[in-house]
């Protein structure tokens, strides 16, 4: 293939949830330059769009004329990451619990992942992108020269989501993030559809005690050898 019908190179981060893919996504694109998918944002949107109009979550063919009429789109403002569902800034709304798990439930469905694909797919723009979710480096960008699987014990990532909700000065008990976070991890391993999983050409990092500037140093390493050498 000539030069010219190259596509633009994408580093995909996929893994569980809490490992940190959003933070070393973020970094990561802001040092290379490169555009973010924050593919989860997406699956969340068109949760709270379902649970805003009492869409029932069992309802297959309801959740997939949501998707496929999802009015979502990413604003940039002061460097932050904006979601804006049906004119409606939505950026924290979508992080909230309820949100999270109807997130999982509605990522299940083929019909929801078929909607969305093309819309992720279409972020792939030169200079290049930087994927983070479940199956970027499988299904979305299966030709994606980096990819990344991140994760980390659930015990350390619902610590790190208890220090998150702290920050924020929401106070959830441990135990209850730990069973979120298990439970989350079964619906998104266990589904038929495109499920959690590392792609066969993933390089899989624990970040477990390993802190961001050092998880961020090793993935920076994998683009130097595999995208700008
Ligand atoms: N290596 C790390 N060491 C310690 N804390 C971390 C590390 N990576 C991320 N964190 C912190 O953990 C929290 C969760 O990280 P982040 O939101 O990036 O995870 P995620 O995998 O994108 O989760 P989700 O899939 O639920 O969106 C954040 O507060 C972040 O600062
Ligand atoms: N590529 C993706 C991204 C996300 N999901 C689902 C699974 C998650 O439970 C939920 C929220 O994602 P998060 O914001 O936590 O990354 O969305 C998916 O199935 N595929």
């Amino acid at each position: 293939m000539s030069d010219k019908n190259k596509l633009p190179p994408v580093v995909t981060i996929d893994g569980p949830s809490g490992s940190g893919k959003g933070t070393i996504a973020k970094l990561l694109a802001d040092r290379l330059g490169f555009i973010l998918l924050d593919s989860g944002a997406l699956y969340r949107a068109a949760a709270l769009a379902a649970l805003d109009k009492s869409v029932d979550l069992s309802d297959e063919e309801a959740l997939t004329q949501v998707a496929k009429s999802l009015d979502v789109h990413f604003a940039v403002n002061g460097g932050q990451l904006r979601v804006v569902l049906e004119g409606r800034e939505v950026t924290d709304d979508i992080r909230m619990e309820r949100v999270s798990m109807a997130a999982s439930s509605v990522a299940a469905i083929p019909g929801v992942r078929a909607a969305l694909l093309q819309r992720q797919r279409d972020f792939r723009m030169a200079p290049g992108l930087v994927a983070d979710g479940r199956d970027m480096g499988t299904t979305v960008f299966p030709d994606a020269p980096v990819k990344v699987f991140l994760t980390a014990s659930a015990e350390e990532r619902a610590r790190r989501r208890e220090a998150q909700l702290r920050e924020k000065g929401v106070s959830v008990s441990l135990r209850d993030l730990l069973e979120d976070i298990r439970a989350r991890d079964a619906q998104d391993m266990n589904r038929k559809a495109s499920p959690l999983a590392p792609a066969e050409d993933a390089v899989e990092l624990d970040s477990t005690g390993v802190d961001i500037e050092e998880v961020l140093r090793r993935v920076l390493a994998l683009v130097q050898a595999r995208i700008q050498s």
